[in-house]
């Protein structure tokens, strides 16, 4: 049975006062969503402890944007497992396209942090996708596939959930249209030994185009940025119809 999972990907957004300020105005309108839908908040580091104690008895799950492969060590600026599951983090998002651009992720060490995560129960969130220029040479088949094959590397598949999210999209209002996304992530399921796992689809997921994107077989939810900010926005998205 594959389980829906919305998940909000705050980025580099939000202080703890900002990120109260949502919760006041999101959490009343989860009344109304169906409870097998999973719901995720990946906020900042910073606001991962307070925002543990104002969701503690919501079904709101919460996320970390990033972790190392190691439990302690002098790794300036990262942060380790156990420093997340302390204060009830259940998912990580790994190998994001901003932090295989701007921070030199590699395949390879997705791979480190995809496993240290499951060794910490964690439920890691594997980000694959292809940029513009890969897709206009006809290469985000092969792309997602070389992404997969070394990123999945000794990754128990039984806790895992993959993201679609073509660099195109993100943060361009340029959706990927939602049945192209969805071939995508058939073709991604077909790579994987276990047919359980969830995949989303991430790019320019707003409320008004939520609904088209849920109605496709293969997609099992979404990973937002930008609309994850504003909580009717969010609420909107987290309640499709
Ligand atoms: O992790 C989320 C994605 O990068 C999508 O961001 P976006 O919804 O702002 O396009």
């Amino acid at each position: 049975m594959r389980k829906i999972v919305i998940a909000g990907n705050w980025k580099m957004f939000k202080t703890q006062a900002e990120s109260q300020e949502f919760l006041s105005g999101f959490l009343p309108q989860l009344e109304e969503t169906p409870s097998e839908r999973e719901v995720v908040i990946c906020p900042p580091f910073t606001d991962l402890s307070v925002l543990s104690k104002s969701l503690h008895g919501s079904r709101v799950q919460l996320g970390a944007q990033n972790v190392h492969w190691v439990e302690n060590g002098a790794y300036t600026g990262e942060i380790a497992a156990p420093m997340l599951t302390e204060i009830g983090v259940r998912y990580v998002i790994i190998g994001h396209s901003e932090r295989r651009q701007y921070f030199g992720e590699t395949d390879e060490t997705v791979n480190l942090r995809l496993k240290a995560a499951q060794n910490y129960g964690l439920t890691p969130i594997l980000c694959v996708g292809e940029t513009k220029q890969q897709r206009d040479a006809g290469e985000t088949e092969s792309l997602i596939i070389s992404q997969l094959q070394k990123g999945l590397v000794d990754v128990d598949q039984t806790n895992l959930v993959i993201a679609y999210e073509p660099i195109w999209a993100i943060g361009t209002g340029d959706t990927c249209e939602a049945a192209e996304a969805n071939r995508v992530i058939g073709l991604i399921r077909s790579q994987l030994q276990n047919p359980h796992v969830s995949i989303q689809y991430g790019g320019s997921v707003k409320p008004n185009n939520i609904d088209e994107i849920m109605a496709q077989p293969e997609i099992d939810g979404v990973l937002v940025g930008g609309a994850s900010l504003e909580p009717d926005g969010f609420a909107r998205i987290v309640n499709f119809r």
